[in-house]
Order: structure tokens, then sequence, then C-alpha cells
């Protein structure tokens, strides 16, 4: 560290409802907005000394800030300004260390904001560390700055290299891409199994970034549902009841889905009483997906959905995530290698090398039968 970060530093934290955060060396500053009910409050927060803003930096921020807070309040995201609003600046990194070094700072860094910021995020606050603020209302993933590498040594492999996307609410995605450009890497990220080395991940407002293993658990079981290659059903359950199990998981039982409505989606009233062994593999599939359904989720993932099932079940498996996003308006994400399937989409993003290559918008969505199968 060199000498000028050797001095007393601080890492600002603005706020957008009233409420109190750390002691300050500085006297706070509380500015009210006109009708608005947001109230701002200028308080500086001791996270850690090494990560933390320069005193001069924090006064060149405060207009930066100024304005974006501005905006934040004069723009119409209902649901965004319902909630409570922290925006971290972060300290720019020592240039001079190895890009290994700051990737460990990085981490520290993120540990620090996940332990003091974790329990809030869950419950509703907006933490943003990169001044972008989400609009809850309209996008349901927001993605700023997002990285993701591995090290191994004193060598860093990097998988995703700066991803800055916005996907709409209730819409059906398809992310498109070749073998290791980071489909998979990306969807794990986004919907929660795993965490972004650098940079903010919104989901429904929450910076996944920022929350802990149990939290972002919890995160999962409440507001996402998970389709795989394989299906992974109980055994010793029948379809009914391997879709209760996903019922049972979600905490709030009131926004579940009712399950015979569900099995009539899918097309599989008659084989609720069955166990996995007596059903067909695209049956199975259909199965997984009433029970990632049953808690209602916000979002469908689902990672190569088809890949183990013949055209046939394939294209069925298709219907039913088409009908599923048309009835209950749930936002569909579906990581796939076969560019035919990407016709179905409104929205196709194109993964190339750890970046976003293309987003392409479809006006008109193909119908899951007319696609070619190859
Ligand atoms: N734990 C890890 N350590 C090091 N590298 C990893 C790790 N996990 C994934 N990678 C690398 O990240 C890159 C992207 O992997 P990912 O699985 O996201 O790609 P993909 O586009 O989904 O590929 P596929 O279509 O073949 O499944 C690959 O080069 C992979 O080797």
């Amino acid at each position: 560290m060199d000498k000028k970060s050797d001095k007393p530093k601080s890492t600002k934290v603005q706020t957008n409802k009233s409420r109190t955060l750390e002691k300050t060396e500085k006297p706070k500053v509380a500015v009210k907005k006109n009708s608005s009910s947001i109230v701002k409050k200028e308080i500086e927060t001791k996270v850690d000394a090494k990560i933390e803003l320069t005193t001069e930096s924090v006064s060149n921020n405060k207009t930066i800030n100024k304005e974006k807070l501005d905006s934040h309040i004069n723009d119409n995201n209902t649901e965004t300004n319902k909630r409570e609003f922290i925006q971290i600046d972060l300290a720019p990194l020592e240039k001079k260390e190895s890009r290994v070094k700051q990737l460990k700072q990085i981490d520290k860094r993120q540990k620090q904001l996940t332990s003091k910021y974790s329990k809030e995020i869950l419950e509703g606050t907006i933490v943003t560390t990169t001044n972008y603020k989400p609009k809850v209302d309209k996008h349901v993933i927001e993605l700023n700055g997002v990285r993701k590498s591995y090290i191994t040594g004193d060598l860093e492999t990097p998988v995703l290299k700066g991803i800055d996307i916005i996907l709409d609410k209730g819409d059906f995605i398809v992310i498109l891409g070749p073998s290791g450009s980071g489909k998979t890497t990306f969807l794990n990220i986004i919907s929660g199994l795993d965490k972004a080395s650098e940079g903010d991940v919104f989901v429904l407002g929450s910076n996944l970034s920022l929350l802990k293993d149990s939290h972002l658990t919890k995160f999962r079981r409440n507001n996402v549902g998970f389709i795989f290659q394989q299906y992974n059903l109980l055994t010793n359950l029948t379809a009914k009841e391997n879709a209760e199990v996903g019922e049972n998981l979600s905490r709030d039982k009131t926004k579940g889905l009712s399950i015979t409505d569900i099995f009539e989606t899918i097309g599989m009233t008659e084989q609720m009483n069955k166990y996995p062994h007596q059903m067909s593999g695209g049956q199975q599939q259909r199965v997984s997906i009433a029970r990632a359904l049953a808690k209602n989720p916000d979002i469908l993932f689902a990672d190569e959905p088809t890949g183990a099932l013949d055209e046939e079940m394939g294209r069925k498996v298709l219907e039913i995530l088409v009908k599923v996003n048309k009835k209950y308006k749930t936002t569909v994400i579906v990581v796939t290698h076969n560019p035919n399937i990407a016709k179905i989409a409104n929205t196709i993003i194109h993964i190339k090398n750890g970046l976003i290559d293309e987003v392409i918008k479809n006006t008109k969505p193909a119908d899951p039968k007319t696609i070619d199968w190859s």
C-alpha cells in the first residue's frame, strides 16, 4: 500500500430512507427531498482501512452521488423507490498490484461487504457497489461490471470478462454460445448458484454478489426454479409428490400455484400418480418443470433442458416452457447449444469467449412445433 492510502479512510455509504449507519468523524448530512418520502443521508462508515476511499475522493464523489440519487428519486420505479437503497463507493484498486493480488483484494472486500449487508439485502434493501441502480419494476436481472475468474496459484483463468446486461421481466430468454464460452457460468451467477468475482448481480433487486451462502440458498428457494438436463426426481415419490417437494420448499405458501393446474398445463394429469421409473424421459422432465413451478418462481432457469430428450419429447418440453411463460408470466431463461431453440425466445443472448457478443430482440418468436431439430 502506498503512503497516501495509509491515511485513515472510509467507504462512503448513501441510503435513501431514514436510517442511521455507523458513526463518522464528520457530521451527518441529511437532505429531505420535496414531496418524496425519501431521505438522503450521507454517512461515512468504516469497513476496512485497506479498501476504503480517501477523504478526498469521498468529497469529490459527493456531487456525482447526489446527481445519481436525484435521478433515482425522480424516476418512476415504484418498487425500487419503496425499497431502501444504499450506494457504496469502492476505493480504486492498487494499480501497481498484480491482477491476482487485485482479485484477492476484491474478494476480501466483497466478503466484508457481504457480512455487513447480506441480511439487509435478503430483507429487501438494494445495495449497489457500481453506482448502478436497478429498476425493479421493469427488469428481472441487471448485471453491471460482472467478472468471474478462477485463480490457481499465481494464474488467473478469466471466464466472464466484464458483463453488463439488463433482462426484462416476463421475457423468454435463450442463452447461446459455443462450448466453453461461459454460458453455464453466466447462468449459475444469475441464478445464485455461484458468485461473481467482481461486479453487481441484481436479481429482482437483490445484489447476489453480496449475499452469504445461507442467504443465497434462501433467495433461490423463495424466488427461482431450476430445470437441469438430468431430471433429478426422487425415485420413491410419485409425480405429484415430487412436485409437492417444490411447493414445500417455498416459504410463502400463498404464492404457490395449484399442483392440479400445473399438471394440466404440462399435460400430465393422467400421470400424476406414477413413479419416475414408470415415465419416459420427457415425462420426467415435465415433472421436474412441475416441481420447479410449484412454488410459482419469478424466474425459471433451465440448463440444456432438452439435452437428454429425443425430438418429440424435446419439442413438448419447449412447448410447456413457452406455455408457462405466457400463462404464469414467469421469466424463463434457457441455456442451449442449439441455435434452432433460440428461435422460440423473444430475447437471445450470444455469449462468446466470456463476453456478451450480441443481444437480439425477436419480435416473432417461433412455435416450438415449427423449429428445425438437428
Ligand atoms: N472451477 C473451474 N476452474 C477453472 N476453470 C473453470 C471452472 N469451471 C469452469 N471453468 C472454465 O470456464 C469456461 C466456461 O465454462 P462453462 O461451463 O461456463 O462454459 P459453457 O459455455 O457452458 O460450455 P458448455 O456448452 O460446454 O457446457 C471453460 O473454459 C471451463 O473450462
